[in-house]
């Protein structure tokens, strides 16, 4: 038996693995030094790469090359020009895909796809492109195969300078850049290799023929990591044979591996006989059946090569090939159902969105407008314990404040039952989003993510507000209570957007909280690089006297009591609105 057979076979690398568990490690030594004196073949050496990267994450408890595993490698390998030797400070690296894919002009499928999944699941990617298509929802329009000097070209580049950690293949378009692509892997192995054998796109485009298949069998598949085909192209590796059940997927799954890819996913989105979407996983020794819904949708384009390129990102992590494979189909089931609607070109089968954003604006579920000063101008703030009293829900004051005139609302829950809670602001984002006023969570930042409020305030010992920032992302609306231009200038460097400024005056809704008055205010407002909102015992009395300050940034008023600690709402919201409607006709800014 050649060494490439043995090593082909999960017996023997299951042997392998029981000597590493024993770990000596000069017996590990000797036998990559009996392998490598035993063979010559491309498809050998990229083996024992691999083996040799196993073991030495293995052994050192790290992905990639350390000093340690370089130095082995080295050893046993002397004439390996790609092997750098690293400190250890430097072994934390980013982890890197290289797709080697088509372009899709449509930016459902392909390169496009793969490099807005690796972004999705915070994986770096890289990109050699085989083949330029002309594509949108409608099809294929035309296709321009790269030259084969080009393709060789950029995975030099790619591969020669920047350690990557996972190649995810997609369209290869000919049996030369299949070997192109074996002869660069030869040269600078790396940790694992994602087949997806694209040959059919969505639309029932041939992005690869008949021809190539030989190759992918004999050449490609004993080189991957894992195979990730469609039920389409199962049938066509298989000599064109009929999939119709979950066990004849199992069956196909099994011919495959035995033509010497680690793993098989058989994708079985297609199969007319099951109601969920059920992929077939084989690593050589047990079946997996991965179950999903079937997600109702137009925007399935660029699933294939999105579910392969998040198995090449979560590998390059340092996941198990299952988890992975888990982890990705979970991700794509859940990038369906987010987007299952959003509208993009006029043909059958639609994209979707990767960073799950997109349908918010799309589909007019988030709030259209960026975040104006002027939405400060009358700032309704509920209170759990005025609502009780008033016996009033949360929604009901919420409605009734946008009712009178509130410009944004925050909810300030301080008491109650988490989930109870977040139930309400989700009915008040629906009620918000229909009014368009931006609507704002105190405090809870998990309630504003789980709802999808607008935003969040914060208080000066509450959450910081850079790390608020870095979890909302940058779309979301941060407020942060300042007494000092100290605070306010901090509350910008941070990333806020306002500041609420108080109390003004003194107020029975907050306890032990320090006054600032008027010139408190005053120096807030002056000092801040974003707008301010005062806060703190306003009320009718004494709002005009609060706006009349026209002092720069001072965008408006924000009331609990004036409105929500009072029988009707709506009535008092609206007095307030008109109140300080009349005290900035003719306002002139200090
Ligand atoms: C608009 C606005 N300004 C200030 C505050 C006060 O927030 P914080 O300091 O976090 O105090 P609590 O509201 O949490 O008691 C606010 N809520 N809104
Ligand atoms: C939350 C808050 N932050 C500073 S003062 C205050 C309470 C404002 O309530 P009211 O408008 O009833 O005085
Ligand atoms: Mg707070």
């Amino acid at each position: 038996m050649t060494v490439k057979d043995t090593l082909g076979r999960h017996d023997d690398w299951r042997c392998f693995e029981a000597l590493l568990t024993i770990s000596p490690a000069l017996l590990i030594y000797q036998y990559m030094g009996f392998l490598l004196s035993s063979t010559t073949s491309t498809s050998t050496s990229i083996i024992h790469h691999k083996i040799c990267t196993t073991f030495i994450s293995k052994q050192t408890g790290r992905q990639g090359f350390d000093q340690f595993g370089a130095l082995t490698l080295k050893a046993i390998m002397p004439e390996e020009k790609s092997l750098t030797i690293t400190n250890d400070s430097n072994n934390k690296k980013t982890p890197h895909v290289l797709t080697v894919a088509g372009s899709d002009s449509g930016a459902g499928a392909g390169v496009q796809a793969d490099l807005k999944a690796c972004a999705a699941r915070g994986v770096y990617c890289s990109t050699v492109i085989t083949a330029v298509t002309a594509q949108n929802t409608l099809g294929v329009q035309d296709v321009s195969i790269l030259s084969e000097e080009s393709v060789a070209a950029q995975l030099k580049s790619v591969l020669s300078d920047m350690r990557v950690d996972v190649v995810k293949t997609g369209m290869l378009p000919s049996i030369a850049m299949v070997k192109i692509l074996l002869d660069s892997l030869k040269q600078y192995p790396v940790q694992a290799l994602v087949v997806d054998p694209v040959m059919v796109s969505t639309s029932g485009d041939v992005l690869a023929g008949p021809s190539i298949l030989d190759t992918f069998r004999k050449d490609l598949f004993p080189m991957a990591d894992i195979v990730t085909p469609n039920l389409k192209e199962t049938s066509a590796l298989l000599g064109g044979i009929q999939l119709e059940t979950i066990s004849d997927m199992r069956s196909a799954a099994k011919s495959l591996h035995d033509m010497g890819p680690r793993n098989v996913l058989v994708k079985g989105g297609d199969l007319p006989s099951s109601s969920d979407a059920v992929d077939i996983f084989f690593n050589g020794k047990d079946f997996y059946e991965l179950r999903s819904s079937r997600i109702q949708t137009r925007n399935t384009h660029g699933t294939g090569c999105t579910l392969a390129s998040c198995i090449a990102a979560e590998l390059a992590k340092g996941s198990s090939m299952l988890s992975a494979v888990k982890v990705a189909k979970r991700y794509v089931e859940s990038v369906l159902e987010y987007s299952k609607s959003i509208n993009i070109g006029n043909g059958s089968q639609g994209p979707f969105d990767h960073g799950l954003k997109l349908k918010r604006s799309v589909c007019n579920s988030s709030r259209m407008q960026v975040f104006e000063p002027s939405d400060l101008f009358l700032y309704a703030v509920t209170d759990s314990n005025m609502n009780k009293k008033w016996g009033r829900s949360i929604t009901d004051a919420v409605k009734a404040a946008i009712e009178g005139g509130a410009t944004i609302v925050q909810l300030r829950e301080k008491e109650g039952e988490t989930g109870e809670f977040l139930e309400s602001a989700k009915a008040c984002v629906e009620i918000c989003r229909l009014h368009n006023i931006p609507l704002v969570i105190n405090d809870r930042v998990d309630i504003a993510l789980a709802c999808d409020a607008d935003g969040v305030h914060v208080g000066q010992s509450d959450m910081p507000v850079a790390t608020v920032r870095a979890l909302v992302g940058p779309d979301k609306i941060i407020g942060v209570s300042c007494k000092t231009p100290e605070q306010a200038l901090k509350a910008w460097a941070d990333g806020a957007d306002y500041v609420g400024s108080g109390g003004v005056f003194p107020t029975n809704t907050k306890a032990n909280n320090r006054t600032i008055g008027l010139d408190g205010l005053r120096d807030v407002c002056l000092a801040s690089k974003i707008p301010v909102v005062a806060i703190g015992g306003i009320n009718l009395g004494n709002a005009k006297e609060v706006m009349e300050l026209g002092v720069v940034n001072l965008e408006g008023v924000a009331v609990v009591s004036a409105v929500f600690d009072r029988e009707c709402v709506a009535a008092e919201t609206r007095k307030l609105y008109g109140l300080l409607k009349e005290s900035v006709v003719g306002k002139v800014m200090v």
